[in-house]
């Protein structure tokens, strides 16, 4: 069963938050809504929860109808489960109470789990390796620990749907790291789909099957973690998600002439009809090619960062400051001038005299 937010509108007072919002999540589909500060993903997400009520539009999650204008369904009515930044773990309850109270109390518990609640809890705290700290309170915990707790709890009555709204964001960055795998696996062993929100870009191109890019409460493009990245369909997606530059030039068919350098012209096969109306191209830092001879597009080098495996450069073409990556065995220096080509143009020229 699906979960289906159709022509969803909600308005704060006249302040438009979300402007119809359509969408489909597919049972056990990883999902990551991912945007800007304010842009309505929080919103988005509390619908789902129950905690508000749309303005226009129903949500049905897994086949029951649970919000709509006239009617809306309370959140521990419903089959979610969620997991939010601050943990919110209740400071009284054990390890072990905080992951059967769910089991107890939720309608959609399975009637074996409910009677054998303490059991169901052990084989929940196992799946996410804290069986051993079963009767420590939250404050005996670490972060990495209470968030585990927070999985734990929100996925112990196999919710249709999990909820989480930016669960990594308290935790340093390398339990962060460790912690995506976690949830990662954890998705992997149970059927319910996850709604994910987050502003982290890598998070979302790592961890979901399907990215929702949203922007002043619209959704600007969904798909795959892969297709996002390679052919956006909007300046902003290619500027949020892939950092790109959009270069001026003119279009010629499927090829690309920078006005920088038009002597110079590159493949452009799928970049969406939005950026050729607009006679740009959107270049990601990891496409630009660095020469020392001048055959592209002649650039100054501004800033230089050493990454370890590559060099993260600020460039300057024609008043511009852009963003480029070499690899780190290729080194500029600060003030020096450089030549920009497209990665792919270089890959067609020897296609074409190889
Ligand atoms: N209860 C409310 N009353 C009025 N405006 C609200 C309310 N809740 C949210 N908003 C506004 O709606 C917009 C979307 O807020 P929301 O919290 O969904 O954004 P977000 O994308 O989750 O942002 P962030 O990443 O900063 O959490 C914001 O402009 C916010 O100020």
């Amino acid at each position: 069963m699906t979960t289906e937010l159709s022509q969803i509108k909600k308005r704060f007072g006249t302040f438009e938050a979300l402007k119809t919002i359509s969408l489909s999540i597919e049972k056990g589909e990883f999902i990551a809504i991912l945007g800007p500060s304010g842009c309505g993903k929080t919103t988005l997400l509390r619908l789902l929860a129950g905690f508000e009520e749309p303005t226009a539009g129903h949500i049905a999650i897994d086949g029951d109808h649970v919000s709509s204008a006239k009617k809306t369904t309370p959140p521990e009515k419903r089959n979610i489960g969620m997991v939010f930044q601050s943990f919110a773990l209740w400071p009284h309850l054990s390890v072990q109470e905080q992951v059967e109270f769910p089991l107890r109390h939720h309608p959609h518990t399975r009637k074996d789990w409910k009677k054998n609640y303490q059991g169901r809890a052990l084989d929940v705290l196992k799946l996410v390796g804290l069986e051993q700290l079963a009767k420590r309170m939250p404050n005996e915990l670490s972060g990495g620990q209470r968030q585990r707790v927070a999985l734990a709890r929100a996925l112990a009555h196999q919710p249709a749907i999990l909820l989480m709204d930016e669960p990594l964001s308290s935790l340093d960055a390398e339990l962060r790291v460790d912690m995506r795998k976690e949830i990662q696996r954890l998705h992997r062993l149970t059927n319910s789909s996850i709604v994910y929100v987050t502003h982290d870009q890598e998070e979302a191109l790592a961890m979901a099957d399907r990215i929702v890019i949203m922007k002043d409460g619209q959704i600007e493009q969904v798909g795959t973690p892969q297709h996002i990245y390679l052919y956006p369909e909007t300046p902003f997606v290619a500027r949020f998600v892939g950092k790109a530059t959009m270069v001026d030039g003119r279009w010629e068919g499927n090829r690309f002439r920078p006005d920088a350098a038009p002597t110079l012209s590159w493949d452009g096969e799928g970049v969406s009809e939005v950026f050729k109306q607009a006679d740009t191209y959107p270049v990601r830092p990891d496409q630009w090619l660095f020469s020392r001879e001048q055959t592209g597009m002649e650039a100054t080098v501004v800033n230089a960062m050493y990454q370890g495996r590559e060099r993260h450069y600020a460039v300057e073409v024609g008043g511009e400051v852009i963003h480029a990556i070499s690899p780190a065995t290729e080194q500029y220096k600060i003030g020096e001038k450089v030549s920009l080509k497209m990665r792919q143009a270089e890959k067609q020229t020897k296609a074409h005299t190889g």
